[in-house]
Formats: C-alpha cells, structure tokens, sequence
C-alpha cells in the first residue's frame, strides 16, 4: 500500500482522537481532569516545573485510555463473544490505566498539597 503524505497521516491521527473523544466517556472524564489541571496551573500560578509535571501527568492518562480503547476494539473484533483470554487482555489493559491514574493523582497531591495548604490553613 502507497504510503499517504504526511499532512494526510496527521489527519488520520486526529480523525482518531476526534473518535474517541466522541465515542468514549472515560476519556472526556480525563479531558475533564486535563482542563480542570489547566485551571489550577494558571490559577495557583504553578512553577514550569510543577506544571510540567502535572501536564506529564494529565496526558499519560489520556495516552493510557486511548491505548486501553485500542485494545479493547482489538478484542471485540478478533472475539464478540465471551472469552476468557480476552476478559484477561481487557482487564490487563485496564489495569494500565487504573496504574496512570494513581500516578498521576499521588503526583497532583505532592504538587498541589503545599497550595492547597496555603489556602486552607
Ligand atoms: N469478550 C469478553 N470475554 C470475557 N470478558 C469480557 C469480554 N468483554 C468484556 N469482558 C470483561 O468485562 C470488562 C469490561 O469490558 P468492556 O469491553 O465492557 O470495557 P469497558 O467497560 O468499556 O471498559 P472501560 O471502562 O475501560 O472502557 C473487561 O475488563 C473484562 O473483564
């Protein structure tokens, strides 16, 4: 197959994320969390290191779920019906994500404890 100019494959790539961000409701929830992350950057005037950070963070989860949805097409694909080795690859698959989440969330409570703190007390 002739290989499609690169402005076409970047098309490709954001006709896929226009998808699940249409099709897939835990990825809005970490488009929610991105946004969300966004305002408190801006709004506790985080330092470049900080937000890098959280930013690292807040797309790791979404790089996760888009390769969790990946894999879960894969499997209803290749098997619609029940099947135990695909129950194993979905819940693998998962288990990345819930792994990205509670890193990203342990990173935000060590980033956003000391302002929070200032806030509060
Ligand atoms: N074909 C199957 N055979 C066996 N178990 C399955 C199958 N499909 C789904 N499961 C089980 O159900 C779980 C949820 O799978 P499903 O495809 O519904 O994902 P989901 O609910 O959309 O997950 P997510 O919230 O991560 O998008 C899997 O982790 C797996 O344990």
């Amino acid at each position: 197959m002739k290989k499609p100019p690169f402005y076409k494959s970047v098309q490709f790539t954001i006709n896929g994320l226009i998808w699940i961000l249409r099709n897939e409701r835990n990825f809005q929830f970490h488009i929610v969390g991105l946004l969300i992350n966004l305002f408190l950057i801006v709004f506790l005037g985080l330092s470049n290191l900080e937000a890098a950070l959280i930013l690292l963070c807040s797309f790791f989860v979404l790089v996760t779920e888009a390769l969790n949805t990946c894999a879960e097409k894969i499997c209803d694909y290749i098997q619609p019906n029940f099947d135990t080795k695909i129950g194993v690859i979905k819940d693998l698959a998962g288990g990345a994500v819930l792994l990205s989440v509670i890193a990203a969330v342990c990173v935000g409570i060590l980033v956003y404890w000391p302002y929070l703190k200032l806030y509060f007390y």
